[in-house]
């Protein structure tokens, strides 16, 4: 069955335990300062963990010491529940490398 898209209201209620994410574009996006470049790989191979297990993947941006997620449902052209739960685990995979959020 296909993925349906949130709601205006769904993506609003799931953002409010999602603090450091905005939408932008139809996607969920994070940005995250891990002040160097493999820090930024490192929780980028986490996060390809848990990707793989969600058979849902990010779209990543690194920059250096800047590293950012958006987050989509390509099939669907939008934010999904699948975006909602692949956000989480980035925090989780976050979460063991960096301390203060943006
Ligand atoms: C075949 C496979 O399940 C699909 O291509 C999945 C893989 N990962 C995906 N990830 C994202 N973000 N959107 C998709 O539509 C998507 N589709």
């Amino acid at each position: 069955m296909a993925d349906e898209l949130l709601t205006t209201g769904e993506i609003d209620a799931a953002m409010a335990d999602l603090p450091d994410w905005h939408r932008a574009g139809g996607a969920l996006t994070r940005t995250m300062d891990t002040y160097d470049f493999r820090t930024a790989a490192r929780i980028v191979d986490k996060v390809v963990t848990e990707a793989q297990k969600l058979d849902h993947h990010p779209d990543v941006d690194i920059r250096y010491g800047k590293l950012t997620f958006a987050l989509s449902t390509h099939s669907a052209g939008g934010i999904t529940s699948r975006d909602v739960a692949l956000a989480h685990r980035v925090e989780e995979a976050a979460g063991h490398f960096i301390r203060s959020h943006d």
